[in-house]
């Protein structure tokens, strides 16, 4: 893979939203040589658990653990400080949760990281703000949300800011509002992506790969578009070569 390709791999986030490790394992071999970053979510660490997340990691992977806490302070401090010592490189929290629950999550991988196993690096840690599935009418009439989704977004990125978290979760739709209101610096990830003409699912707030990335987020999650593939890795590679 050449080194602009790799650059674009390096930030497309595959979502493994499998039952089990065994189903899991062979979507991670199909796209073997691929260095894009891996995403386990409540389904496969529920059951899998650390050590299929450990598994990847020796496998050399990025890893976004999205376990999406929202609990009291100080039972996210230490979960934060749990997920941080399994090594991932990225985990996120709710922002509903509000700022001291995320200032408690921030204390949490500061407790518990050590510096090793991340080449120095600490995991970025970053807050949901309003679900990809979200429409302006979910937000505004059975979640009791006024205001447009943007501003309900921008809104919750500025907190996680002044929690002094890495980024949000959001909708490539709002990328630039966020870059705008927290600084270019402030990591966006964004799932909710589909490439033309794939099926929407439950997703609400949508764009296709490249439209995300010329929004200027940093990172593209991707499921069902590559996972639900009959070819996984040529889906992948279709995207990459789209952007
Ligand atoms: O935190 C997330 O990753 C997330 C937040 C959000 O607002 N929307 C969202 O879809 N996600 C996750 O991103 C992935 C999207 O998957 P697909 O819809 O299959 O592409 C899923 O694993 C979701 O759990």
């Amino acid at each position: 893979m050449s080194e602009n390709l790799t650059s674009v791999a390096e930030r497309i986030i595959v979502a493994l939203d499998y039952p089990n490790a065994r189903e899991a394992e062979a979507l991670v071999g199909s796209l073997e040589g691929i260095p894009c970053y891996l995403k386990v979510g409540m389904q496969l660490f529920y059951s899998e658990g650390p050590q299929f997340v450990a598994g990847l990691k020796e496998k050399g992977y990025n890893v976004f653990l999205d376990l999406k806490m929202h609990d009291i302070p100080n039972t996210v401090k230490g979960g934060a400080e749990s997920i941080t010592r399994l090594g991932v490189d990225m985990f996120n929290v709710h922002a509903a949760g509000g700022k001291q629950m995320m200032e408690a999550a921030r204390e949490g991988v500061d407790k518990a990281w050590t510096g090793a196993g991340r080449n120095g690096k600490r995991p970025l840690l970053i807050a949901v703000t309003q679900l990809t599935s979200t429409s302006q009418a979910t937000l505004n009439d059975e979640i009791g949300i006024a205001g447009t989704v943007e501003e309900a977004v921008v809104r919750y990125a500025e907190l996680t800011r002044s929690a002094g978290l890495d980024g949000v979760v959001a909708s490539a739709l709002e990328v630039v509002r966020i870059k705008e209101a927290c600084g270019a610096g402030f990591v966006t990830v964004t799932p909710g992506i589909r490439p033309a003409g794939a099926d929407i699912g439950d997703q609400s707030r949508i764009m296709t790969p490249s439209q995300a990335f010329a929004q200027g987020t940093d990172f593209v999650v991707i499921g069902r578009p590559i996972t639900g593939a009959v070819d996984p890795r040529a889906a992948l590679e279709a995207i990459v070569a789209s952007i």
